[in-house]
């Protein structure tokens, strides 16, 4: 079986992938705030996990640990679902940029918004 994550490149193209995804999160306005007070190298770690997870390229997704990673986000900062997807809606983009199939997008769109991540994450 290729995973999703093989077929878009696997590890090389997540490095790459994650350039452009940074940007464009650090550039939006609905939702960079969110990263002001976190320091580069974490930035770039996180859109790293973003991706990675998003392209099923992990098996040590824990739900309890992304509760943990965002609790205060949601509580403090008013972390929700329009910010989620605004974050999923930017790795989109940076893929159709990069030249990534329609077919393989919506492969990766349906894993990094599947319900039960979000949930997580939202501390739902
Ligand atoms: C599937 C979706 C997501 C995954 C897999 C994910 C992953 C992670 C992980 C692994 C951490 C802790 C480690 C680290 O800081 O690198 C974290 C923290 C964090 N996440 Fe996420 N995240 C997701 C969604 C979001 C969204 C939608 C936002 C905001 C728009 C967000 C903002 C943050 C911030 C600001 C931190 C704290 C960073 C710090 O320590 O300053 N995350 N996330």
């Amino acid at each position: 079986m290729t995973t999703l994550f093989e077929k878009l490149g696997g590890a090389a193209a997540v490095d790459l992938a994650v350039d452009r995804f940074y940007e464009r999160v650090l550039q939006d306005d609905r939702i960079k705030h969110f990263f002001a007070n976190t320091d580069m190298k974490k930035q770039r770690s996180h859109q790293k996990a973003f991706l990675t997870y998003a392209f099923g390229g992990t098996d040590k997704y824990d739900g309890q640990l992304m509760r943990q990673a965002h609790k205060e986000l949601v509580e403090k900062q008013g972390l929700n679902g329009d910010h989620f997807d605004a974050v999923a809606e930017d790795l989109i983009l940076t893929l159709r940029e990069m030249g990534v199939s329609d077919e393989l997008i919506d492969e990766v769109a349906a894993v990094a918004a599947a319900p039960q991540r979000k949930k997580d994450v939202l501390n739902g």
